[in-house]
Order: structure tokens, then sequence, then C-alpha cells
């Protein structure tokens, strides 16, 4: 069995946690893709963080246009109202809740240690203040299990309102008479933060009088909070039963826009990286990926499990027995669909699981007994790099190496430099959360690529085609395109 064991997730901070071509040598890549103009590029982007409302068009467009060029359930399903729909007369002097996810991790004085997630849920805020709207901001922080001080949101308050540019209030409950007062207070283009809305235990449990509780707080509402929309909780699900319209935020919207729309209607080729530590995790994203890809690039420790799968020898490496069949199965149909499978030719094999372990580098053939991949090597960052370079589209999702180790994190920081190349050069990068997340930021490309993603649990459940309950229930904004299905 596995004798690697990575780092535990709960080790690292929300931003950590946030070849050989055994494949066919060079399969004829697919063509086609969505009309030209349709793609969630760079430059929506910028225009969404200049003029929503001009985000939005383009991006409702869009999805129109991918919904009856294709046909497909899932990206019809995700075109949702918008915010960016809701003009000053619908908003102004009405209370909005605004679901949002301030999940952030903080350390032992309370003081936030990335603000990514907050940042991202200014601008569907700052649109509703604008147009005159009472904000009822609502948030989730940690797994509070009842009411919790260390898990209260009072950090956020400074953060939000320097970001905003006005003074947050703060209310010491979720709901109530007190909170009630509060709102009616509410002065138009002003926001209260309520508390940590998972002290109520009501909330996870998606109880229905919670919810219309929470809903009988405001007018209409806003989910913005697409790393919990995978959640079906009362504040991200529930309350839409009460509170009409209820509409995508920004943010939500860009998360579906390049999760869903630029994977679905990609322009071509399109690449896909994945990597991580077990094949077990990522099987629903690799085998809806090989639906929709040219590419496909396999890193990380679940690399070994495919070579063990062709008979090679892969000494202690960490691999999945249980799932030798599994891989040699992922190898057929990736050929089937004329899918380009890559793997590793040579990897950086270490003598122990640490990071001052002695290390070499050797062909993926050779690993010799007692030594253990922890890294893909300098041939394949070469050849994984020069793949990419035919690229238009890449989605990136887990680490090619055990990054936390600085020995062990070259070729993972080596592929987000190539993509933040790439996406210099209009090519469409999108990194779907978790841990390649975090190695993106750890190299300071964040900044260039198209859309890194604020979900990892969110993210992996998308690209694994699944629906989201939190985006779900929210209001259709395509009726068209769903009554061609
Ligand atoms: N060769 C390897 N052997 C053991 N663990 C690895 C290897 N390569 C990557 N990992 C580990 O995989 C973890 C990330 O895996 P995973 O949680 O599946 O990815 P993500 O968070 O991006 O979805 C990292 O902690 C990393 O150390
Ligand atoms: O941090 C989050 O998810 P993520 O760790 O999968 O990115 C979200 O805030 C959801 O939190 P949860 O997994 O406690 O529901």
């Amino acid at each position: 069995m596995a004798s690697a064991a990575a780092p535990t997730t709960s080790s690292l901070s929300l931003a950590a946690r946030r070849a050989a071509a055994v494949g066919p040598a060079a399969a004829p890549l697919r063509r086609g893709g969505l009309a030209a103009g349709c793609q969630p590029a760079r430059s929506l982007a910028f225009a969404a963080a200049a003029d929503p409302r001009l985000a939005t068009h383009v991006a409702s467009r869009c999805r129109a246009a991918s919904s009856s060029a294709r046909g497909t359930r899932a990206v019809a399903t995700m075109a949702k109202k918008s915010v960016g729909d809701l003009t000053a007369a619908d908003l102004e002097g009405k209370r909005v809740f605004v679901r949002a996810d301030l999940n952030v991790p903080l350390d032992d004085n309370q003081n936030i240690t990335d603000d990514t997630r907050v940042r991202a849920a200014i601008p569907t805020i700052q649109y509703l203040i604008k147009n005159g709207a009472k904000v009822i901001l609502s948030s989730h922080l940690g797994r509070p299990k009842g009411v919790t001080p260390k898990f209260s949101l009072a950090p956020l308050v400074p953060r939000l309102s320097e970001l905003l540019g006005i003074q947050v209030t703060k209310a010491e409950d979720v709901i109530g008479p007190e909170v009630e007062k509060l709102v009616s207070g509410l002065p138009n283009g002003s926001v209260l933060l309520l508390e940590n809305v998972r002290f109520y235990k009501e909330e996870e449990k998606n109880d229905p009088e919670f919810a219309k509780k929470l809903a009988s707080l405001a007018d209409l509402y806003v989910n913005d909070a697409f790393g919990t929309a995978h959640r079906a909780h009362a504040s991200t699900e529930g309350v839409t039963k009460f509170l009409k319209p209820s509409v995508a935020g920004f943010l939500l919207q860009k998360e579906l826009d390049y999760l869903v729309g630029a994977v679905s209607s990609p322009k071509r080729p399109f690449a896909a990286i994945v990597g991580g530590s077990k094949v077990s995790s990522k099987i629903g994203v690799i085998e809806s990926l090989l639906e929709k890809c040219d590419i496909l690039l396999l890193g990380g420790g679940m690399i070994f499990t495919f070579y063990k799968a062709q008979g090679l020898s892969v000494g202690s490496s960490l691999v999945e027995e249980d799932k030798l069949e599994l891989a040699t199965s992922l190898l057929a149909k990736a050929k089937e669909k004329g899918v380009s499978l890559l793997l590793p030719s040579d990897v950086i094999i270490a003598d122990k699981f640490a990071p001052d372990a002695n290390s070499q580098v050797v062909p993926a053939s050779a690993i010799p007994d007692g030594w253990m991949g922890l890294d893909i090597g300098p041939d394949s960052v070469a050849s994984f790099s020069s793949t990419l370079e035919t690229t238009q589209t890449v989605i990136w999702n887990g680490p090619m190496g055990v990054f936390e180790f600085d020995k062990f994190a070259v070729g993972t920081e080596a592929i987000a430099k190539k993509l933040a190349d790439l996406s210099g050069k209009g090519v469409t990068t999108i990194i779907g959360g978790g841990d390649s997340v975090a190695a993106v930021e750890k190299v300071g490309v964040a900044d260039v690529m198209s859309h890194i993603s604020t979900g990892g649990g969110a993210s992996l459940e998308l690209l694994e085609g699944k629906e989201l309950p939190g985006v779900v229930a929210l209001d259709e904004a395509v009726t068209v395109a769903r009554s061609k299905l």
C-alpha cells in the first residue's frame, strides 16, 4: 500500500489547502468550440471589474449561445439570473440578503492571513450599495459546533470596511429582534454583517424555519458564496424558497462562466492538467474531463498507480493497489476518446518523505526499491511545457508533486510559470481550486491567470459535472435554452 503520506490538509493554511506519452502518441486534436467572442477570456474579468453589468451581459450572451449550440444541460442550468440584471429601480432602498464565502484563514491573533475571498466578494456588494441597496451580509467561518467566539466574523469588519470604503456594521447574532432592529435602521447604501451563520445548527441542516427567519430580514437574495455553493444549507439553498428574486452574484457567475462555460465550450486545443495525491479522489474529474479535453497531463502522487498498472516498478511511491484496474481503464478510455494522455517520463525520487530527503532524477521506468517519487522530473516539465504551447485553453487541478517541500516543488512551480506565460499569450488559463491555487500564489503569478477559483470542493464538484445546490436554487436567466433540452 501507499507508503508516502501527503501532509494532511488540516495542517495547511486555507491557501495551501487552498513525458512519456503512454496514451496515443499524438492523437489528432478535435476542433470546434464556441463562436468567436464568446470565450470568457481575461478581457471579461477585466470588464467585470470595470463594469459588472457589461460582464454580465457578455457572459449571459455566451452562456445562451453555448447552451443552444451544444444543448448541454449543465451549461443551461447554470445560466442564472444575475445581480447585474437588477437596476437601481430594483435595488434602491431594498434589503438584500447577500450570502458570501468569507471563510478566510485567521492566525492566532485573529488576523486574516489570506484575504482573497474578501476581495472576491467586493464587486457584488459594491454594486448593491452603489445602487442604493441595504446589504445584509452573511457568511460562515470554519466549522463551529454552536456559538464559538474564535469563529466570530468580527475580524472581517475592518478589511470589509477598508475595501468597500464605508464603515460596515456588525450584528452580534444572525437572526432575532436585535438583528431586526439593526436592519430596520440601515440607511440606503450600507452594509450589515451578520454573525457566523453556522453558529446555528439549523444552517447546515437546511432547516426551513431557520431559512424563513433569515429570509424575513430581506426583500431579495444574492448568492455569491461560490466556495459553499456545493452545500445545501439554509443560507445557500433554503432561503431561496422564501425570497424572490434569488440571483447570482458576480463572483459566483464568473466561477460558473469559467468552470462550466469555458470547460464545456473551450477554445481548442483544450488541455487539462490533473495532479494531487490520489487517483481515487480525482476519478470523477478525470472521467468528466476526458469527455471534453484534447490533451490530459497527469502528475502528482496518482501517476504511480498508473505506472504500476503498466507493470513498472514504483519503489515505495504512493500507490492505490485497489485502483490499478481503474488506471488501466482510464488509459483505455483516453485512447478511445482520442485524448492525448501524457504521464511524466521522469520523476524526482526521495529516500524518505521529508523536506530534507536525499533526491535524484530517474526515468519513470527506473524507480529503485526503497525510493519514492515526489515530483515530476525536468524532461517531463519540458515535455508538458511544449505540449501546453499548442493549447488555447488549459485547466489545472492538483499539484505535480509534494510542493509543500521546496525540494519537490519544482515541477508544480514550473507548470504554474508555464501557465502564466501562456496566459500572457492569450490562452485561457483556469486554476480549479485547492492546492494548485496555493502553488500559483506561491509563485506569484495568480494575477495573470484567466481565472482562479475561490472554492476547492465546489470547483471539484463542478469539474466532475455535478450541479451545485446553491446554484440550482437560483432563478433561471435563460428559459429558451432549457426548453430545447
Ligand atoms: N508524488 C506525491 N506523493 C505523495 N503526495 C503527493 C505527491 N504529489 C502531490 N502530492 C500531494 O497531493 C496533495 C494535494 O492533493 P489533492 O488534495 O488531491 O489536490 P488538490 O488540493 O489540488 O485538489 C498535496 O498535499 C501534495 O503534497
Ligand atoms: O473553504 C471552503 O471550502 P474548500 O476548503 O473546499 O475551498 C468553503 O468555505 C466551504 O467550507 P465547508 O467545507 O466547511 O463547507
